[in-house]
């Protein structure tokens, strides 16, 4: 899948070669050059960000947040909105504004391995062949919403209704009903005349965030949708409505985070744009890492409250501290905030013991409860020519073939290098018996779901097969790829402690398929992929005759234990951890009250996706960002804004 960029290079390289030969080669080679001016010149990175490497001058704000990734960005720019109140953005990465491999909807896994990347693994998986899994983590402002794959996805209603049964003072709130406007408020949708069953009116227009169908779309996804339809899956005009995400979007690939120019749009370039930037209450500081928080007794009560955070640009470099006069949130994600929290003294007694930690608070909750949706993937080969295999070049033609596909970004914004890979997608119940039948499939499963209208499986398609996040090497053939996510795992993991030593990455542990049930609901998503792989039109362009090793058409008649053995061995992360610091009663291993403020400290919140109660049957980013949008009214509100 996304070597393709990484590709790049190596195609230019060949394509110099052959310019003086190929006169038509000359046209794409400017192309080139006008695309990389294009990304540079509109995309250079915001003069108004400081770097904690040149130091700052200021050391005191009112609020102060901690990780400019997906949330940090939205709770930023909104908080300081308001001028009276003065406000400081950490960040331990930079802009990825002038990132080309961030801003072409296509390239973000060529960043996977780089610096711009938290490049984490979890502890071997005893349940899933025992190998860890690759886990990277943006480290840049957006966060995430940097590199990932730009499905812009809500989720089912019942999944925001359960967030409303942590039987927490002001967990209404959180049900459906009321979360939704937040949802609305980011969003601005643009309608397309290529896909007009979709209401707008159930769509959020105004907001910063650009949402549309701007990614491209190739005939194998158009295929793979009426192929659902055929197997019987419901139609639906949009994902993202009250009437829930069960089917298979119609007629209409995945609404994504993509622009009209064809930029992937991340919370940095939506909420952090010049005229926020410019304001002279917003200080936004790269390459601050934040090592640990600074407690004070409370005033108003017997308490704690955070007094300052200490950071640093780097391992070995002398800290700075950065004073907060009313608030502190942590934005770090699911996997840092749970880990400074710990170096802080707020975690589970007994592993701060372990670490020479002093316990500032014993929250047992910290670290645990993490939650992921495991993704098993199969490639096949494909006979309709509308594979993006060329974005991994093997032959002179598909050398040719990515040039012009460059060429047509540079000038249109269009064509394959805007794709996200994940085109279209379809939601569904291990538990249907239309789509299971119980004289086929008698087993019962115990139901994960968070309602009845909500799914347990996710599956999509990709116009290019790929296998542990493109790094293994394929045969050169057309390929496509298909995709079962299980969205609500019982398997629960935990982060831990390292070492004491901030820079040291924390211990992943997911507990990958620890749960028999995830199995079981992941073998019935197995069944569906193969029966779509059989059915037409999607069957006509698969050559089921394929035997290479590492394509899956020998899954096609597998009994379950090969298949077993498959999704033990091919499971990988869909890069969603949450619920590592959530939102819940403390005697129920809670971190966060309703209202974001962490349990037994007076001024401190957590808003990222670590707060979830429980992992969404979707994808994370709509609402980590829509949970951002409710805590800036939210600390607004308290700070009587
Ligand atoms: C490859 C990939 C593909 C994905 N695809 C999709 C998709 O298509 N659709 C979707 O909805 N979701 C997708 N997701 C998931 C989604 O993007 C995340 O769930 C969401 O962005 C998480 O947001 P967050 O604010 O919790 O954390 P992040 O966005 O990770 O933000 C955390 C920020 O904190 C910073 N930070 C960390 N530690 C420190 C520190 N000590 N000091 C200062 N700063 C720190 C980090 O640099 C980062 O900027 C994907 C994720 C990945 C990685």
């Amino acid at each position: 899948m996304h070597s393709s960029l990484s590709s790049f290079s190596a195609a230019v390289a060949i394509a110099s070669r052959q310019l003086s030969a190929h006169p038509y080669l000359l046209f794409l080679g400017a192309a080139i050059l006008l695309y990389y001016r294009r990304i540079r010149l509109s995309q250079a990175a915001p003069l108004f960000t400081k770097d904690l490497r040149k130091g700052i001058e200021t050391d005191q704000y009112d609020v102060v947040i901690i990780g400019g990734g997906t949330a940090g960005c939205v709770l930023a720019s909104r908080l300081s909105e308001d001028p009276s109140l003065s406000v400081c953005l950490l960040e331990a990465g930079e802009s990825s504004l002038s990132l080309p491999h961030s801003r072409i909807p296509s390239g973000y896994a060529k960043l996977f391995g780089s610096e711009r990347v938290f490049n984490l693994n979890t502890t071997p998986q005893p349940y899933a062949a025992n190998n860890s899994r690759y886990w990277p983590r943006g480290k840049m402002l957006g966060g995430c919403s940097t590199i990932n794959a730009q499905i812009f996805h809500c989720g089912s209603p019942s999944d925001y209704d359960e967030w409303a049964r942590t039987g927490l003072e002001g967990a209404s709130d959180w049900s459906y009903v009321n979360f939704r406007k937040y949802f609305l408020r980011f969003e601005k949708f643009s309608p397309s005349t290529s896909h007009r069953d979709v209401d707008d009116s159930a769509r959020g227009m105004t907001g910063p965030v650009d949402t549309g169908f701007f990614g491209h779309f190739s005939s194998i996804t158009t295929k793979f949708i009426t192929a659902c339809q055929n197997a019987g899956m419901a139609l639906k005009s949009d994902l993202n409505t009250p009437d829930g995400t069960l089917g298979v979007a119609k007629v209409s690939d995945l609404v994504t985070y993509i622009d009209a120019k064809g930029r992937r749009v991340t919370t940095e370039s939506a909420y952090l744009t010049r005229q926020v930037l410019s304001r002279s209450n917003l200080t936004v500081v790269a390459h601050a890492s934040v090592t640990r928080l600074v407690f004070e007794k409370a005033s108003s009560r017997e308490g704690l409250r955070v007094s300052a955070v200490e950071v640093s640009p780097d391992e070995g470099v002398s800290f700075t501290v950065i004073r907060a006069r009313k608030e502190v949130v942590l934005s770090a994600g699911a996997i840092h905030t749970p880990q400074i929290l710990m170096l802080s003294g707020l975690g589970p007694a007994e592993q701060l013991r372990k670490h020479d930690i002093t316990v500032v608070q014993d929250l047992p909750g910290v670290g645990t409860h993490l939650m992921d949706h495991p993704v098993v993937d199969v490639v096949l080969e494909e006979t309709s020519g509308d594979s993006l295999s060329f974005f991994q070049p093997r032959t002179g033609f598909q050398t040719a073939q990515l040039i012009f596909a460059l060429g047509r970004y540079s000038i249109t914004g269009r064509g394959p290098l805007s794709t996200n890979f994940a085109e279209a997608a379809a939601f569904f119940r291990s538990s249907d018996p239309s789509l299971f039948p119980p004289d086929v499939y008698p087993a019962v499963i115990e139901d994960t779901t968070s309602g009845a209208d909500a799914p347990d499986l996710e599956f999509f398609v990709s116009p290019l097969g790929y296998l542990k996040h493109a790094q293994t090497r394929l045969p050169n053939r057309k390929s496509l790829g298909l995709h079962i996510v299980l969205l609500r795992p019982q398997s629960l993991g935990t982060i831990t402690l390292n070492s004491s030593n901030p820079f040291d990455p924390p211990v992943i542990d997911p507990k990958y398929l620890s749960s028999p049930n995830d199995m079981q609901i992941l073998l019935r998503g197995m069944h569906m992929l193969n029966r779509i792989a059989k059915t037409a039109p999607l069957a006509n362009i698969i050559n089921h005759g394929n035997r290479d090793a590492l394509f899956g058409h020998r899954l096609a008649n597998a009994s379950d234990t090969v298949l077993s053995e498959y999704i033990r061995t091919t499971l990988e992360s869909l890069y969603h951890p949450t619920s590592t610091a959530r939102m819940g009663l403390r005697a129920d291993g809670g971190v966060v009250d309703a209202y974001l403020r962490v349990h037994g400290v007076e001024n401190l919140r957590i808003v990222d996706a670590s707060i979830f109660p429980t992992i969404p049957s979707g994808h994370t980013a709509a609402p980590t960002i829509a949970v951002a949008e409710k805590a800036a009214e939210l600390i607004k509100a308290s700070l009587q804004i």
